[in-house]
């Protein structure tokens, strides 16, 4: 279902330092900059429909990059990252929402761009906001909302589509306890279903309780891609307290 191949994507550390003209036209080699660093480097896994994956690492070792690159949300300078179905993201707290469009305009611009007919929307609004229960907040602009809110709205949205690849960050981490709970109980009503999962999370207790599979970043790099329990393990060896 999802292929990456030797993937590598490098950022900038000073967003003020631009490429210059000439850049353009020199080769990938002179390009690399000494404030350009790579983010992922030499990564490459399968991914086979139904594998519910836990992406573990310390702050900063590429665990959202590669989501994002999964995702479609920006685009490998290295290697290749081929997914064969489509993907629901959950992986900034903003949920790809639109700040100044109301909670009601977003449920309908966010399902409408997976490909759900307004009709399909119009059926499933109700289930969607009675899952985020936010109140009385459906024509308020998104940029109101709390971060919990937020992260409602953004969950109920994205899985009541039918895409089969569910991509969730930490972002639930900002729900309440309860909602937490709600949206973990979803995550394995999906997972029966035979969706497949990418989850990152820094809660060892969830990634046991969703994930087979992990995957190990450090440095950019994969470290390890083994079974969660030895995942999970190594990385505590490595860093546990
Ligand atoms: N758009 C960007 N421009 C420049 N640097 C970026 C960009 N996105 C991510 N980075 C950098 O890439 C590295 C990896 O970031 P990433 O968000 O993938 O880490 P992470 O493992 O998810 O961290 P955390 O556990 O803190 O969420 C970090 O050094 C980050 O600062």
């Amino acid at each position: 279902m999802i292929e990456v191949k030797d993937v590598g994507i490098s950022f900038k550390r000073n967003r003020r330092s631009r490429r210059s003209f000439k850049d353009l036209f020199s080769s990938r080699a002179r390009r690399a900059r000494p404030d350009e660093f790579w983010a992922l480097r030499h990564v490459s896994f399968k991914v086979t429909a139904g594998e519910s994956i836990g992406v573990v690492g310390r702050n900063g070792q590429g665990k959202s990059t590669l989501l994002k690159l999964v995702a479609g949300v920006i685009l490998a300078d290295e290697g290749s990252v081929e997914v064969k179905a489509g993907t629901a993201p959950l992986i900034e707290i903003t949920g790809g929402f639109v700040d100044d469009l109301s909670v009601r305009d977003n449920v309908y611009l966010t399902a409408g761009l997976h490909g759900m007919t307004r009709r399909q929307i119009d059926e499933r609004f109700d289930d969607i906001i009675g899952f985020a229960d936010i109140g009385n907040f459906l024509d308020t602009p998104y940029k109101h909302l709390s971060s919990g809110m937020k992260v409602r709205i953004a969950f109920s949205v994205i899985t009541q589509l039918d895409e089969p690849i569910l991509i969730v960050d930490e972002v639930l981490a900002v729900g309440d306890k309860a909602f937490r709970e709600k949206c973990y109980r979803r995550i394995e009503e999906m997972l029966a279903q035979g969706r497949t999962l990418f989850f990152v999370s820094h809660n060892e207790k969830d990634l046991r309780r969703f994930c087979t599979r992990g995957l190990y970043l450090e440095g950019g790099l994969l470290a390890l891609d083994s079974d969660i329990a030895t995942v999970l393990d190594r990385y505590n060896a490595d860093y546990g307290v």
